[in-house]
């Protein structure tokens, strides 16, 4: 790992730096002998000592005398990074090999990146950029174009944090490691894939971000197409920044609406009051900060193909919601039912196989003779427990960032391609063509989505 670079956090005083970034950082850093001074800076008033005493609470864990270097050289310098001269002032301060990190909106990122392509930078730059990328396929495209003016593509981190993720990358393991999954791998054998991420989380006072982005774009456009191809890419040997990567971009090619038909491969909605876990929610359109005229779902589903000899006519079925009953956050493959046998009573079930992205638990279903009576059919369930690691997604996706490693960041023809799967959802949503349904807040969603989807 890159020693002696300095992180400037942008949006330090952010949510996102707040819950996310900051903590990913702690697990890394306790876990990493790394020296890093880190510079934040934002549009609010705030004093080193404060910026000081934020970072102090996620390096709680890291060693001495590691520790203390890390706080003295913490700094928050206030400013407007859209600003040529205290974007220049604050590269100024990073030394050689500063690490951007545009924890702000899309549309501030662009703008502080075309500030940053009239400054001089030091050639050691790295970019790392939140999502969404842009805000459809033609701005991710300028972007790209823009960035790569300043740094190379290599040096440009897009941010998935799903790709950070040891439940995620699992599926690496998981298919190219087992002789008896990989082989089964294929229509031939699946039926149907689901890649499901629902959340028993409401707003959380994210309005301002989530108001004019909703599921489809914060979730399915981003994190889930990431897992989607990680489940359907073609097998790989080597798993680094370009045979990785090559095998995503080669995937999502493929990709595209179920039936290029938006409308019916579509779901959208959006919760009314209810509870959840005990807890009261008001209804979205009532949560502060939401504009209800907007639409924004907080609920989406949506079917993809694959046009591929791997995976043609086996739909994969995206979704992901927030406030649900239930949160179930998992990729199950589920396999065609074998044929009966005559001598053995009851029909073979689908077997499936299913990896919950939270526990990264394991679960088969597996169909066998029972004990009870040896010539009846039951099925069961294997389970494979995955030991927890010590980083959090956010500190894999950074450790990534300062070993100078760009294999677990999205790639810039990725993020348009994944534009290019749901533009025709949000075309098909804008216009109208596809109901904004309600679910109460701690419900299991609306009725009949699973009934009515294609394939
Ligand atoms: O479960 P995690 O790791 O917090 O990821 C889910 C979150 O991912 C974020 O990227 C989304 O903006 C959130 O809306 C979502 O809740």
């Amino acid at each position: 790992m890159t020693a002696a670079a300095t992180l400037l956090i942008l949006g330090a005083d952010g949510d996102l730096t707040k819950r996310l970034l900051l903590p990913g950082l702690g697990t890394l850093l306790a876990a990493h002998e790394v020296d890093l001074e880190v510079i934040g800076s934002g549009l609010t008033e705030r004093t080193d000592r404060e910026w000081r005493e934020l970072v102090a609470t996620v390096f709680e864990s890291v060693p001495e005398p590691r520790r203390t270097r890390l706080l003295e050289s913490a700094r928050y310098i206030r400013g407007d990074a859209t600003d040529a001269d205290v974007l220049a002032g604050l590269l100024a301060a990073c030394g050689d090999t500063p690490i951007v990190f545009f924890a702000l909106p899309p549309a501030v990122t662009a703008r502080v990146c075309l500030v940053l392509d009239g400054l001089d930078v030091p050639d050691g730059l790295r970019l790392a950029l939140e999502k969404p990328f842009g805000t459809d396929r033609a701005s991710a495209k300028q972007l790209n174009a823009l960035l790569t003016r300043i740094v190379p593509e290599r040096r440009i981190y897009r941010i998935d944090h799903f790709l950070g993720r040891a439940t995620v990358l699992n599926l690496l393991g998981t298919r190219f490691a087992n002789r008896m999954i990989e082989p089964v791998w294929h229509r031939g054998a699946i039926e149907r894939i689901e890649i499901v991420y629902d959340e028993t989380l409401g707003l959380e006072g994210r309005a301002g971000y989530y108001d004019g982005t909703g599921a489809l774009v914060d979730m399915i456009q981003s994190h889930l197409l990431a897992v989607l191809a990680l489940v359907a890419m073609d097998p790989i040997d080597r798993v680094d920044e370009v045979v990785l990567r090559d095998a995503i971009a080669g995937v999502l090619r493929d990709t595209a609406v179920w039936g290029e038909d938006p409308v019916a491969a579509s779901r959208r909605a959006r919760y009314v009051a209810g509870e959840v876990d005990g807890r009261s929610l008001p209804a979205y359109a009532d949560e502060p900060g939401v504009d209800p005229d907007l639409g924004t779902e907080t609920l989406a589903q949506v079917v993809v193909a694959i046009d591929t000899d791997r995976w043609r006519g086996v739909p994969f079925l995206l979704r992901s919601g927030k406030a649900l009953g239930r949160a179930r956050k998992l990729v199950r493959a589920v396999f065609r039912p074998a044929e009966p046998i005559e001598g053995l009573e009851g029909t073979p079930r689908s077997d499936w196989i299913e990896l919950d992205l939270s526990s990264g638990e394991v679960q088969v279903g597996l169909t066998m003779n029972g004990g009870g009576d040896p010539f009846a059919l039951e099925q069961t369930t294997l389970v494979a427990r995955q030991v927890p690691g010590a980083l959090l997604p956010y500190g894999e996706v950074l450790k990534g960032i300062l070993s100078d490693d760009p294999t677990l960041s999205i790639r810039g023809d990725v993020a348009e391609e994944c534009w290019r799967i749901v533009e025709p959802v949000a075309a098909a949503w804008r216009a109208g063509r596809v109901p904004l349904e309600e679910y109460p807040a701690g419900s299991d969603g609306p009725d009949g989505w699973r009934e009515a989807t294609p394939g």
